[in-house]
């Protein structure tokens, strides 16, 4: 059998960007209006600096109004929420999100449900996530989103396929069995303390880990011609000792991709799959959440 398809996620995003700028201009020539997101970030987070200033660059190059809201670690509760309230009120932003994680005295559920749904911009307030599993229009979370459009530039149909979710998060593995759900798939949640987890995916025609466990989805877990997309982004430091004495890492997925690639049909690397597909997404839901604002057809 021969070698899994690469699903080039890097390729796919930089189209969906191109094609969210080409809205954002006919937003503004024809309603003068400018998508705008705010990114909230508490702390020093060093991958999380990286997240938040690749939001900022990518929202300006699509032609939108961006704006980042940089907290000190120690920032209360009180504080956050204040900020998130005046954005919500604020008629030149569209688009609002706190960047995960946060600082362990902060409630990621109380920041959370404080952001307006019709700027949540992550899919993450209870409104939206019911929104998404009753069928009714909704902003989701960017991950899962690109995840489906990959999906389904890959196989086309996904109607009646096996899927197979690895994980349970409300960011990624509950919104993602939700779409596939909505896309007639057979959809199966498992998790970390499922038992024959191997078993379980190998019924699968879609797997999707993201269990946040590096390599753990082996190639003998993979239903030969299977499509497995790894969501997955562990850091690691770099194999060479002299670049990883100079800090340099390297990122794993939760899948073992140099042996898995040999079963499955098609597979996303880690880095340049699902990750980049993420922050195309969020360009892409600031624009909905802007059409929607506004009462302009989306
Ligand atoms: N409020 C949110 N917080 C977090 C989210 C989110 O969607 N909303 N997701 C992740 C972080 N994230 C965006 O915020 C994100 C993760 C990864 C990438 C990405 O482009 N990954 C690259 C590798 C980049 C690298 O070198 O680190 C890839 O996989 O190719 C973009 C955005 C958690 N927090
Ligand atoms: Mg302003």
């Amino acid at each position: 059998m021969s070698e899994a398809r690469i699903i080039d996620g890097k390729a796919f995003a930089a189209k969906l960007r191109e094609q969210v700028a080409a809205d954002v201009q006919a937003l503004k020539v024809e309603h003068g209006v400018t998508p705008g997101l705010a990114v909230v970030l508490v702390g020093d987070d060093a991958a999380s600096q990286v997240y938040v200033r690749n939001k900022g660059e990518q929202t300006l190059a699509a032609g939108m109004h961006s704006e980042t809201h940089r907290l000190p670690a120690d920032v209360s509760q009180d504080d956050l929420l204040a900020l998130v309230g005046k954005l919500n009120a604020d008629p030149s932003i569209h688009g609002v999100l706190v960047q995960f994680p946060v600082p362990d005295h902060l409630k990621q559920s109380d920041i959370v449900a404080a952001i307006s749904p019709d700027k949540d911009v992550d899919g993450l307030t209870v409104t939206n996530a019911g929104r998404l599993a009753s069928g009714l229009p909704a902003l989701t979370p960017c991950t899962p989103l690109g995840c489906m459009m990959l999906l389904k530039d890959a196989l086309g149909d996904l109607r009646g396929k096996s899927a197979v979710v690895i994980g349970r998060s409300n960011l990624m593995g509950k919104p993602m069995a939700q779409m596939l759900l909505a896309a007639d798939c057979t959809v199966t949640i498992a998790h970390s303390r499922s038992q024959d987890l191997p078993g379980i995916v190998r019924q699968a025609d879609i797997v999707v880990a993201a269990v946040g466990r590096a390599e753990m989805v082996k190639a003998d877990w993979i239903k030969p011609g299977a499509v497995v997309i790894d969501v997955g982004i562990s850091r690691f430091p770099s194999r060479d000792p002299v670049a990883a004495a100079a800090g340099k890492t390297r990122l794993v997925g939760d899948v073992a991709f140099d042996e898995v690639k040999a079963v499955a049909g098609a597979i996303t690397p880690v880095p340049g799959g699902v990750g980049p597909m993420t922050i195309a997404c969020l360009l892409a839901n600031t624009v909905t959440a802007a059409k929607r604002l506004n009462g302009i057809g989306a």
